[in-house]
């Protein structure tokens, strides 16, 4: 039962990579339900010892220690970050994003922590500081510090990183009516695992065709050239090696297109898939083929999501 000074805070999921930017895009989804496609933070109270209750559809895929959950972390990250004690808290996790799901599921429960911490304890960070502690935190987990999943969760919309530059990432435009389904077929590829397979230098034409084809993207983008931007989403760095991993991109991709799909990839690290579709109706039959062929258990999800406009926030009590 919820107290009255019960706070509920919420990120949702993300993608990154979208294809075209390895570690550089990453964009935030929101189902066209309305429900809810991300991780949720209860702050129930205060208390003498810091504690979590763990809830949700994914709670059986984390870990069994509290210690060792990115909450529980983040709380300890933000008050060292601080630099002064803060008082404990009884803390809620949610969990409804499947974990190393290719969804941003640690990206995401690491932006829920510390945009409520943020905002419980005063807004001491501003949106940078915070986003810099949050990518740290997730460079935690993956074992490098990448941007693309943090930003769309914390922001919404389509984030392009900005390397070097203090604003750190900035909103790219998109196709309202194009929808994204995103299926998690239930089986588990941990992030780590995914960037080891990684090549760890590119030849020059890789190179320049990975900067071409992101630039070919945003371009189309800003052009509001749909058929470009589309035919822009390829992976030059990451899908090659990740193939391995995911046997059944290739066919699934070709079986889609056949359909018109616009483009099939890989969310993220995997084994999640997305699928970029024209309009409602395609993304329906989608869903629909995705659950037949590429769900495996009573983990998988798949949903028609529209892009999120909105990242992290505070919701009703
Ligand atoms: N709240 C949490 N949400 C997700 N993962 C968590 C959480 N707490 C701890 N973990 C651990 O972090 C790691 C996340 O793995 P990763 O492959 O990065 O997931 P994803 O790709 O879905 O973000 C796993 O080892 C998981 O046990
Ligand atoms: N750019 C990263 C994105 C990882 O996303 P996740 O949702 O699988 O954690 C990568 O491709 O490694």
């Amino acid at each position: 039962m919820q107290s009255h000074s019960t706070k509920r805070y919420y990120a949702p999921a993300s993608t990154g990579n979208l294809s075209v930017g390895f570690d550089l895009l990453g964009a935030a989804f929101e189902p066209v339900d309305g429900s809810l496609l991300g991780d949720e933070l209860l702050i129930l109270g205060e208390a003498a010892e810091l504690s979590l209750q763990l809830s949700g559809r994914y709670v059986h895929q984390l870990p069994a220690a509290t210690e060792d959950n990115l909450v529980f972390k983040a709380f300890y990250a933000f008050e060292q970050a601080l630099g002064k004690p803060l008082p404990r808290l009884r803390l809620q996790l949610n969990k409804q994003l499947p974990v190393g799901s290719g969804l941003g599921s640690s990206a995401c429960s690491i932006v829920v922590a510390f945009y409520a911490f943020n905002d419980y304890f005063g807004q001491p960070f501003s949106q940078s500081e915070l986003l810099q502690l949050m990518a740290v935190a997730e460079g935690g987990v993956s074992g490098s510090v990448h941007y693309d999943n943090v930003a769309p969760s914390y922001y919404g919309g389509l984030q392009l990183m900005l390397p070097d530059s203090a604003q750190i990432c900035r909103s790219l435009p998109w196709f309202e009516h194009w929808r994204v389904v995103l299926c998690y077929p239930g089986t588990v590829l941990s992030t780590k695992a995914a960037r080891a397979v990684l090549p760890q230098q590119l030849s020059l034409t890789d190179s320049i065709a990975f900067a071409g084809m992101l630039s070919r993207f945003v371009s189309a983008l800003y052009a509001g050239d749909e058929q470009d931007a589309a035919a822009a989403l390829q992976d030059r760095v990451a899908e090659p090696a990740r193939q391995s991993l995911m046997p059944e991109l290739l066919p699934l991709r070709t079986a889609l297109s056949e359909q018109g799909v616009l483009h099939l990839g890989i969310s993220g690290a995997g084994p999640t898939v997305f699928a970029l579709c024209r309009d409602d109706a395609q993304a329906a039959t989608t869903a629909a083929y995705l659950n037949t062929h590429y769900a495996k258990n009573q983990d998988a999800l798949t949903a028609i999501c529209r892009l999120a406009p909105q990242g992290a926030r505070a919701l009703a009590e």
